[in-house]
């Protein structure tokens, strides 16, 4: 078992790396499946577990993969795909597992899921994308654990997702862009990890346009061809650094980030946290109390579900009484209780919660109930008086690369190790 500990009390300041986005390598693992010949290349491939798996499962339906972790790069030959069966001990192990449907479909005519796994948040429905696929002409056999998804052949038509799905966006595009004809999304997810993977397709032979528009159009084609495609940079390992430098009255210059924090920016701004880009660069830095703030999830370009909890315990950190409205998931407020053991008072009513700082924090054995529940509670061990104990940190290796040694390297306190339960 991972297990992190944090000794609290450092201000971390340094140069902060931040790794590839793993909301956009694994979508970009499963496109790599889609060409028939050549080698694929992923640079800025960020090493969490996530990935991992990943190339477990590419291997499993038979690609030949090479992961160079200290290059941070992956190559894949999909020429030899040949199972359709996406095996339960792999598939539930994350969410990404069901970005490698559409692949199998078009080279098999069927994919066989076992499981499909991810951070448990409440209700994780997958319908849209089952949906869609019938929509293009396939069979979707849903069994109580397995679903038998099978097509001759898809052929374009017009999707509606009921909410921007980010995976659904994504599994739709790489099932239309195989397909004959033209398939048109609409209400497609705007996500800037979408728009990687339109990239790479893009680049792939794939001809699809209005992304970022919530309205998509793919024109089928007959193939798509290996490239090279550098995966961009974490928006959300990016948004913890920062929240690691406002908490712990720290200044961080972060590289890496290419583009902008955009919403979480301003959040932490108003919260008195103070950025300023220079060139590549972005400086971020805290010196004076944080104030309360008013947080609403949302799809993009609103504030990121993912980033709800690490900004939870940056508000049990501020000086007031702090609003947080979760509207993507249904159950992701498991962190409350594990920091009000720290000493947070954090109150939970349905889909929102109420934050009452600033409390102190003192350092105890806490439990990650998910991933981003994990990095929320290092941030907090960070600035925690004592020792914060976190289990399981496998949970929080799953998405954020080498952090004990990134954290380390600006004056964190905190190791990774692995005991024995
Ligand atoms: C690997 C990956 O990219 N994971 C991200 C992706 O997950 P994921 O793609 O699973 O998230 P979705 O955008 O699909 O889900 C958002 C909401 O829509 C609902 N829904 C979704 C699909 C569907 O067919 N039916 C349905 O009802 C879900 O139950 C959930 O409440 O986007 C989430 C929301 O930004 C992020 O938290 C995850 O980090
Ligand atoms: C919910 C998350 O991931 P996944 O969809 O991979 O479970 C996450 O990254 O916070």
């Amino acid at each position: 078992m991972v297990r992190y500990r944090v000794r609290g009390g450092n201000a971390l300041r340094g140069t902060a790396f931040i790794q590839g986005a793993k909301n956009a390598v694994l979508p970009m693992i499963g496109a790599a499946l889609l060409a028939a010949k050549g080698r694929t290349v992923l640079r800025n491939v960020p090493i969490i577990e996530d990935v991992r798996r990943a190339v477990e499962l590419a291997e499993a339906v038979g690609a030949y993969v090479e992961l160079h972790e200290a290059e941070r790069t992956l190559v894949i030959d999909a020429s030899k795909v040949s199972s359709p069966v996406l095996p339960a001990e792999i598939a539930r192990r994350f969410r990404g597992s069901v970005l490698f449907t559409p692949a199998l479909l078009h080279r098999l005519g069927e994919a066989v899921v076992e499981g499909v796994g991810g951070c448990n948040l409440g209700s994780r429905n997958l319908d849209f994308h089952y949906l869609g696929y019938k929509r293009l002409g396939a069979v979707v056999d849903e069994g109580e654990t397995v679903i038998h998804v099978k097509a001759a052949g898809l052929t374009g038509a017009t999707l509606y997702l009921d909410t921007p799905s980010h995976t659904g966006t994504e599994n739709l595009i790489m099932a239309a862009c195989l397909a004959k004809g033209t398939t048109v999304i609409e209400n497609a997810a705007l996500e800037p990890e979408v728009l990687d993977v339109i990239d790479m397709l893009g680049k792939m032979g794939a001809r699809i346009s209005g992304g970022g528009t919530g309205f998509i159009t793919v024109e089928g084609v007959d193939e798509l061809h290996a490239v090279e495609h550098t995966v961009m940079p974490d928006r959300l390992d990016a948004g913890v650094f920062a929240m690691a430098a406002a908490i712990t009255q720290g200044e961080l210059s972060l590289v890496g980030t290419g583009l902008d924090l955009g919403v979480v920016r301003y959040k932490l701004e108003q919260m008195g946290v103070e950025f300023h880009r220079q060139g590549a660069v972005l400086h971020v830095r805290c010196d004076g109390p944080l104030r309360p703030i008013n947080i609403i999830t949302d799809t993009y370009p609103g504030f990121a579900t993912d980033l709800q909890s690490p900004m939870m315990t940056v508000a049990a950190l501020a000086d007031g009484t702090s609003y947080i409205h979760e509207r993507i998931f249904d159950g992701r407020f498991a962190l409350a209780g594990e920091l009000n053991k720290m000493g947070a008072n954090v109150e939970v009513e349905g889909s929102r919660a109420i934050v009452r700082g600033r409390t102190p924090l003192t350092g105890t054995h806490v439990t990650a109930h998910d991933l981003r529940s994990g990095i929320a509670l290092v941030l907090a061990g960070l600035a925690a008086e004592g020792e914060t104990v976190i289990d399981s940190g496998y949970l929080i290796d799953r998405g954020h690369a080498h952090l004990a040694a990134r954290m380390r390297a600006l004056g964190a306190d905190i190791t990774r190790e692995i005991s024995e339960r």
